[in-house]
């Protein structure tokens, strides 16, 4: 194996830290190259061609995961022994040295009589265990372990279960608690669930059994599992026309039923479990070496090698690289851990409750040099006719006023809606002190309905009376129905509440709770956002919040508290802290920030903390310029440029964001952002709207996409 270590030389290199990270690296890359080798020899050994999809798809991931654990550069150095790897494996396989350590453990599942202990015994192509067409054959676990093109296979023999029903339970409960029992210790690398192919049919439901397997070994189960069709050459069924149905599309078609119960089980529609068709009997065709053959051609035992091979290496690579999730053909848990660096950057990121009072604050510092609405002079609207009787540079004139005027209306009305505000809560105040006879009705509105949602066409009636309808009572609270947009009707699709509310307790005092509830049979997800802001001293700020999300079948609960002190007229200081709670796990947080108001427009950010658990800290760090446009917050034209650090795991890394949002012309916005890290990863993203017609925004989008990929641009593009 040491006979394929990559030679690098260090260059004097002095640093000792460095240098040992250079080494373990070097050592990661000998390690998996070797893999690489391994499975080459194995894939040539059983036969099958490296042009096999499945066999490409291994070794791209294996290239992947060595991109990221190794980095480019160094595998970059390494890249010309891509090919010295298959050389390498063909020779030692024509010469069989050194000999080749392979094996795996596998466990098989399935209700009784689909064939578990025969495919056992196909597969070493010998009778290892009793099987019996009439009755249940198998009554206790057996291990049993051969050896087959060199490769040791050891599998787990199982009893059958039998088809769910309340009587039956008790029996599979039994042998499935059993069979935990027994992998306890030393678990399968691959699971196979058996089913009979012939038996499948549209009737075919046994949710309940894959259920109960899901319930006693847990979701991952069948993140490893291999679906197994026995009986895959028996006769084939008609059609309605009386013609026999073609082969492929019977075995995609049943394949796809059985599949579609365990996504329901597992809850994720996108899990692709690969497939194994399977013949036991004898009479199966063969092929001139005496290997069963199915009608597609496909020589099954050699398959099933194939898939296991895949699976393992991918297994073996998983735990070389010390990825925490799984490489394997699904994902290896249903579980993933959230990571530091992300939870870090929310913290620094911040939480927007205080954005309110900022804009509040904005619109009340009367140190505007704008004019007021109310004394300008009168204009005179002029018609359409009028109006093109203007020459170009009038025209520009009348349009330009209307917009300034526009723009003075809109502040206007920006900040009586907030003085309004604040007279209503200091007369509640005054109220609560001289008993509740206040009179809000002008602040009571009449329900107003929210226009329709636009939801996808379905079987339901076309009556728009049946229709959801969504009301605003009053404008504190806003409740609408979530549509799936992957249900079935209408009626199944909304399986979810949104909620959103925007809370002014005292004058002081602030509270926004945002949140989404749905609820399906097996299913039930949460994300929410609570906060409440409570300003003090002239803007200075204490926040408080909870923030609830469900990840799967866990809950993700953070507390975080925030306070802002602004010690000058200019300059504001905070601090703050998070804790995260993910299953058992912990997660705490700290960071420090401060902002500087430069002149009315411009603010400098300046943030920095850390974040720790499970043993692990990640810092961070960023600093961020914002120039806010003339008529912020009326227009929310902003431009921004943001520095971030993170140091996470000995690896540094530094990004740069650029973000603006802007009018382009008297009917156009533009809004563009672009990120790039050390990583070379990065995104743009452009988006434009226009009320001019579609045409004109159609042209822009071309030409932009045209202009980008001139350029070569690297990155995503997305364009509205
Ligand atoms: N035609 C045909 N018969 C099969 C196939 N697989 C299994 N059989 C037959 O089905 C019967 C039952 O097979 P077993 O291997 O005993 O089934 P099992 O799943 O181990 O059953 P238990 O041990 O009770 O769980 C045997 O007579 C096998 O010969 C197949 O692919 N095609
Ligand atoms: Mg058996």
């Amino acid at each position: 194996m040491d006979g394929h270590l990559p030679q690098h030389c260090n260059g004097g290199d002095s640093d000792q830290s460095h240098y040992k990270t250079r080494e373990k690296r070097a050592d990661r890359l000998a390690k998996i190259e070797s893999l690489q080798i391994k499975f080459l020899r194995l894939i040539r050994r059983i036969g099958q061609s490296l042009d096999n999809p499945l066999v490409g798809k291994v070794l791209y991931r294996l290239h992947l995961a060595t991109l990221i654990r190794v980095g480019e550069s160094e595998l970059k150095k390494s890249s010309f022994r891509n090919g010295v790897v298959r050389a390498i494996a063909t020779e030692e396989e024509a010469t069989g040295r050194p000999e080749l350590d392979f094996s795996f453990r596998v466990l098989v599942l399935g209700r009784t009589g689909v064939g578990k202990s025969a495919t056992i015994n196909s597969i070493f192509d010998q009778v290892k265990l009793v099987t019996d067409p009439f009755q249940p054959a198998t009554d206790e676990i057996e291990e049993v372990v051969g050896t087959v093109n060199g490769i040791r296979i050891s599998f787990i023999d199982t009893p059958g279960l039998l088809p769910s029903s309340p009587a039956n339970l008790r029996w599979n409960r039994k042998v499935l608690r059993s069979v935990k029992k027994f992998i306890r210790k030393n678990p399968p690398d691959i699971v196979l669930y058996f089913e009979r192919l012939d038996f499948i049919n549209i009737g075919y439901s046994d949710f309940p059994l894959l259920k109960l397997v899901t319930d006693i070994f847990g979701p991952a189960i069948w993140f490893n599992t291999i679906l197994v069709m026995t009986h895959s050459s028996a006769a084939l069924p008609e059609d309605g026309n009386g013609y026999v149905v073609d082969y492929e599309s019977f075995v995609t078609q049943c394949t796809n039923l059985v599949q579609h119960y365990i996504c329901g089980v597992v809850s994720n529609a996108k899990l692709e479990n690969p497939i194994l068709l399977v013949e036991n009997h004898s009479l199966c065709k063969k092929n001139t070496l005496g290997e069963k053959v199915l009608p597609n051609g496909q020589v099954w035992r050699s398959h099933f090698l194939l898939l296991c091979i895949c699976s393992k290496v991918l297994g073996d690579a998983n735990v070389l690289m010390k990825f925490q999730d799984g490489l394997q053909i699904g994902p290896a848990s249903g579980v993933r851990l959230p990571s530091l660096p992300h939870l870090l950057s929310n913290l620094l990121r911040g939480h927007s409750s205080s954005s309110k009072v900022e804009t509040d604050s904005e619109l009340n510092s009367d140190t505007d040099d704008d004019e007021d609405y109310d004394s300008l002079p009168p204009i005179r609207i002029l018609t359409k006719s009028q109006f093109e009787k203007l020459t170009k540079s009038q025209k520009d004139d009348y349009l330009d006023e209307l917009d300034y005027r526009e723009v003075l209306y809109l502040k206007k009305q920006l900040k009586a809606e907030s003085k309004k505000r604040r007279d209503y809560l200091n007369s509640k105040e005054a109220s609560v002190t001289n008993d509740d006879n206040y009179d809000n009705d002008d602040l009571a509105l009449e329900a107003v309905q929210l226009p329709d949602m636009a939801i996808p066409p379905s079987f339901d009636s076309d009556l728009p009376v049946h229709r959801y309808r969504c009301l605003v009572l009053n404008d504190q609270w806003l409740a609408r129905p979530v549509l799936d947009p992957q249900g079935w009707d209408h009626d199944v699709g909304f399986d979810g509440i949104s909620m959103e509310t925007n809370l002014d307790i005292r004058k002081d005092l602030q509270a926004t709770v945002v949140g989404q509830v749905s609820k399906e049979k097996q299913d039930f997800s949460i994300q929410s956002e609570c906060a409440a802001i409570y300003t003090y001293l002239k803007g200075s700020t204490v926040s408080a919040g909870f923030d609830v999300q469900t990840a799967g079948r866990d809950l993700i609960c953070t507390v975080h508290g925030e306070t802002e002190l602004k010690n000058y007229k200019c300059n504001t200081t905070g601090c703050g802290i998070s804790v995260t709670s993910f299953g058992n796990k912990f997660f705490v947080g700290g960071k420090v920030e401060d902002a500087i108001n430069v002149g009315k427009k411009l603010k400098l950010v300046l943030n920095g903390g850390c974040m720790g658990g499970l043993g692990q800290v990640a810092y961070g760090g960023s600093i961020t310029a914002s120039l806010r446009g003339r008529h912020y917050p009326v227009r929310n034209d902003i431009t921004s440029l943001t520095m971030t650090f993170v140091s996470f795991d000995k690896e540094n890394v530094i990004g740069g964001n650029f973000s603006s949002e802007f009018r382009l012309s008297r009917d156009t916005r533009m809004s563009v952002s672009a990120n790039l890290n050390s990583r070379k990863m990065g995104q743009l993203l452009i988006r434009t709207s226009s009320s001019e017609r579609m045409e004109i925004g159609l042209i822009a989008v071309a030409s932009i996409i045209r202009a980008l990929l001139r350029s070569r641009g690297t990155g995503d593009l997305s364009a509205e």
